[in-house]
Order: C-alpha cells, then structure tokens, then sequence
C-alpha cells in the first residue's frame, strides 16, 4: 500500500515556530533531533488512502479498552504504540533498553523510533482502516507521522478523564507494567498534560476532534463513541477488513 519515496528535511530547523516546544519537550527528558534524516512513504499512485483514527487520551483514560470496542464494531485494525514499543523491549531489539528506561520514568520515546515502528505496521498490514492508540503523544509525535508516513487522520478520539479517575483505574489495571506505579503515573499525568494538549488544540482547529467523556462505564462511553463512526460507515464498509466479528459488509475493494 505504501512505498518510500525521499528524504526529509530537518525535523526542527532553527527558524521552526515550535522552538518553545522544542525546549518544553526537552525539559520532559524529550530527545529532540535537530535533523531527522529518514525516508518518507506516501501511499502508492492510484491507491486508496487508508482510514485512520488516532485515539488519544491521557493514562487510564480507557483507550485500549474502547479501542477493543471499536475493533469489534467497525473492524478497524489496532495498532496500539504502548504495545509495539513494549514488544520492542520483549524481543531485546537494538532500542529496547533505552525504549524501557523511557517507559520506566515516564517519558516518551523518540518520535522517530515509534513512528517507524507503526510504519512497518502500516505497510505490512492487509487493512485499509487503523486505530492508532496512544498517538500522537506529542507535536513532536504528530509532526513526525505527517512527514515519515505521509498521512492524515480522519478521525481523532480524545477520552477526557480526571486525574483521580486515571490514576484509581492505572493503579488498579494489574497487567504488571512497569509504569503503571503511582511515582510514574504522577511523572506521566504532568507529560501528558504539558505535552498533548498543543495536540488536541492542533486537531480541534482542524475540525477533527471528537473529545469524549470517559467517565462512567464502559458502554456508556462507548455510547459516545458510536456515532462518531456513523458518518464514515460506507467508506468504513469499502474499506478491506479483517474482523469476521464486523458487522459491516465485507466488500475487499
Ligand atoms: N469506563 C471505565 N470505567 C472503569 N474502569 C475502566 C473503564 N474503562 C477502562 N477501565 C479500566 O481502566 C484501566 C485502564 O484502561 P485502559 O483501556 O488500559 O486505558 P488506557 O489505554 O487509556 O491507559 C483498565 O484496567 C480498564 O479495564
Ligand atoms: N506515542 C507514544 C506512546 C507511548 N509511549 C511510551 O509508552 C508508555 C505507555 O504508553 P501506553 O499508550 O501504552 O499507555 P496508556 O496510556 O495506555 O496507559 C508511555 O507512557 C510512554 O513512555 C511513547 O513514548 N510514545
Ligand atoms: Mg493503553
């Protein structure tokens, strides 16, 4: 579906307006490259561009959960970046150490590092239709994707959830996380905050964003989210999916 096709230009050039970002997201640990020397892919001549969501939301706001809901529903393809960066440190690879000393303090990954990992996913997979869970974290994160992937969101999701709520369903979500203890949560709470809100704003202002209130259980939140999916469902229908569970009428166009 997708092919390489150049080099990128430097990711922060020194006249870039997000040089107070820059020194925001450098403050958080963040490792800010002044050139960003990679290969862009763009969706091959002719081929249709994949349907993308990118689910954001703080930690324990419920986003895998309703990702796995949304899945079930509309057939979409989850690519959860927690999980392939966790599957980096699983399988030992080359950026495993470094990825869980980030993990373990809070921070986040070099977008360069989770951009490629989702980008390998993108290209390999038969889907046409991604949920990208837990992306973009940051502007960093955002900006990285448009240039590295060379796609747009159709849909953003963004699960709004008190502090105290995150912290009583992180503290209690048990799948023995290295993060998910109450001195990394306070660090991760503070990044996210600092750091995803120029994110929501920048997809608010595209008309993009779909801020749900994830309070209250998990259907009535997923009652929030199904109409949100209505207006897309015959290009979702169109699209080739691989969840037999689908309702949708499989047409692998
Ligand atoms: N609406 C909800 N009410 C209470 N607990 C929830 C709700 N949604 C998810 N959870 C639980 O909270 C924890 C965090 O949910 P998860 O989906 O992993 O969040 P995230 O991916 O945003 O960190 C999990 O243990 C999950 O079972
Ligand atoms: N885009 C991303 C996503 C996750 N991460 C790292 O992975 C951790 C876990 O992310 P996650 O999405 O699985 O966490 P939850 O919000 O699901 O609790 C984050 O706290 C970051 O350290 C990242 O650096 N960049
Ligand atoms: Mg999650």
């Amino acid at each position: 579906m997708w092919r390489r096709v150049a080099s990128l230009s430097p990711m922060i050039s020194s006249s870039s307006p997000s040089r107070s970002l820059a020194r925001n997201q450098a403050a958080f640990g963040l490792n800010i490259r002044e050139s960003f020397a990679t290969e862009i892919s763009k969706p091959e001549e002719g081929a249709k561009s994949p349907f993308i969501t990118f689910v954001l939301g703080g930690p324990g706001s419920g986003k895998g959960t309703q990702c796995e809901k949304i899945v079930e529903t509309f057939g979409l393809t989850h690519l959860s970046a927690g999980d392939l960066l966790r599957r980096e440190i699983a399988m030992h690879t080359k950026n495993g150490d470094m990825i869980l000393n980030l993990i373990k303090d809070g921070k986040i990954v070099p977008s360069e590092v989770t951009v490629k990992l989702l980008q390998k996913e993108l290209e390999s997979s038969n889907s046409s239709k991604f949920l990208i869970d837990g992306f973009p974290r940051t502007e960093e994160n955002r900006v990285a994707f448009e240039r590295i992937v060379g796609a747009d969101p159709d849909v953003v999701l963004f699960f709004d959830c008190p502090e105290e709520e995150m912290v009583k369903r992180v503290l209690n979500r048990n799948q023995g996380r290295v993060d998910d203890n109450i001195t990394t949560i306070k660090k991760r709470l503070k990044i996210f905050e600092a750091l995803n809100r120029p994110v929501i704003d920048y997809y608010k202002n595209k008309g993009k964003l779909y801020t749900i209130n994830a309070v209250g259980t998990v259907d009535d939140i997923f009652k929030q989210v199904l109409p949100i999916f209505t207006p897309f469902e015959e290009q979702l229908k169109q699209s080739r999916h691989v969840n037999p569970k689908s309702p949708l009428v499989e047409n692998s166009s």
